[in-house]
């Protein structure tokens, strides 16, 4: 039995500088069998925790543990974690099929040739390039490259599995499809797994559990629905969603029962269930998050809608894209093709034309308008 079954990995106080500092007092746990995601913007420290992580790179302060042992007393060779990194390091010399074998051809291996061959051979099927078995890797595209990365990782059964970027050069279709078979195989494995993508999306799609990492602190923890729902931070709410959520600044005003959140042009009731939860607030600068597929079109100057101008009007096949005019910001709505097919009234795309906005009440989140902090409640 692997010895991550036990404990998975668990890290505390991680921190790292180089020219500034990278990573502030990270701390996260993977359980066994667990895969845990970590997005965050370009620059966030990913890539520098998923090094730290697996014991390439020392930090500061803090410590890692992996199955109940600390990473830094286990010598580098008896470290079985198998990483894929962005820059794939494949062997030069190696073809395809030698580059996939590799990990399985370290002394003491405990495949004999026979099995190491068919599980490679499996994988490669898998990744839709067993017929560029015997070819060099300068013969290859970038795609291509990227797959006998993950072939190298996924025919391994390591203590630790570490991917970072491991499916964001190839086309959209086998990024689905892969997107699902990898982590269905991550997840039948005892050790726990780490996925590391800019995309936010992608990291709610795979990750049993997320962080999301912001110049190099986690701003939040928690299973794809809860970053989804309750996204911690206008910082977490930027990276998801495509487009992502409208963040509006603006402040609270009491009226009687009701609590308004208003700026200028702009007044919108809040529904109670939100009002109730931001009621200490009421008076303070607030950011509102509205997001785009939350919102409906009305006729111009129907009672209870926001009045705007149709800026832009893109189609996507599936679904459009409206970017919105309010007078003091653009939003955008994500809306079904008929829907945007008809704001153009058969003259366009309706481009400049008055429109009614409707907010929906469920999807609202309310952010503290200097820290960017969620309010509790959301
Ligand atoms: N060896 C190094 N020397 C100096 N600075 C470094 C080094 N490695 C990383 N950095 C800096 O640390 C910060 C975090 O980099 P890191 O590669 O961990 O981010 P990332 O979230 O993985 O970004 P990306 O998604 O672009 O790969 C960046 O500001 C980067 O310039």
């Amino acid at each position: 039995m692997n010895v991550a079954v036990r404990t998975g990995l668990i890290a505390r106080g991680l921190s790292k500088s180089f020219t500034h500092k990278v990573l502030h007092d990270v701390g996260i746990e993977v359980a066994p069998g667990e895969l845990l995601a970590v997005t965050g913007p370009s620059g966030a420290g990913k890539t520098t925790l998923a090094r730290i992580l697996a014991g390439l790179e020392r930090p500061e302060t803090g410590s890692v543990s992996l199955g109940g042992r600390d990473l830094a007393a286990i010598p580098a060779g008896q470290r079985r974690v198998a990483l894929m990194f962005e820059s794939y390091a494949l062997y030069p010399h190696l073809t395809v099929r030698g580059n996939a074998l590799s990990p399985l051809q370290a002394p003491g291996g405990r495949l004999d040739a026979a099995s190491a061959n068919r599980r490679v051979d499996e994988v490669l099927e898998l990744l839709e390039i067993r017929h560029l078995g015997e070819r060099l890797p300068g013969a290859l595209s970038g795609g291509q490259k990227q797959r006998v990365a993950l072939a190298r990782l996924l025919v391994q059964a390591p203590d630790l599995y570490m991917l970072d970027e491991p499916i964001s050069h190839l086309d959209a279709k086998l990024r689905h499809k892969l997107r699902g078979e990898i982590r269905r195989r991550l997840s039948a494995q005892s050790a726990p797994s780490i996925w590391l993508t800019p995309d936010g999306m992608e990291a709610l799609s795979v990750g049993d559990r997320v962080v999301v990492l912001d110049q190099g602190r986690v701003e939040q923890v928690g299973t794809p629905e809860e970053i989804w729902l309750k996204p911690a931070s206008t910082r977490v709410a930027r990276l998801l969603g495509d487009p992502p959520m409208n963040l509006v600044d603006g402040a609270l005003q009491r009226e009687g029962d009701v609590l308004f959140f208003t700026r200028r042009g702009m007044r919108i009731a809040l529904p109670p269930a939100l009002a109730a939860a931001a009621a200490k607030a009421a008076g303070e600068e607030v950011t509102l998050g509205v997001r785009p597929d939350g919102i409906g079109f009305a006729e111009p100057g129907a009672p209870g809608t926001l009045s705007a101008e149709i800026y832009s009007n893109e189609p996507f096949g599936k679904h459009a894209i409206v970017t919105l005019d309010l007078g003091t910001l653009l939003a955008k709505a994500k809306t079904s093709m008929a829907t945007a097919a008809a704001l153009g009234e058969g003259e366009g795309e309706g481009i400049g034309r008055e429109i009614g906005l409707t907010i929906p009440d469920e999807g609202l989140v309310l952010f503290d308008g200097s820290t960017g902090r969620a309010l509790s409640g959301n």
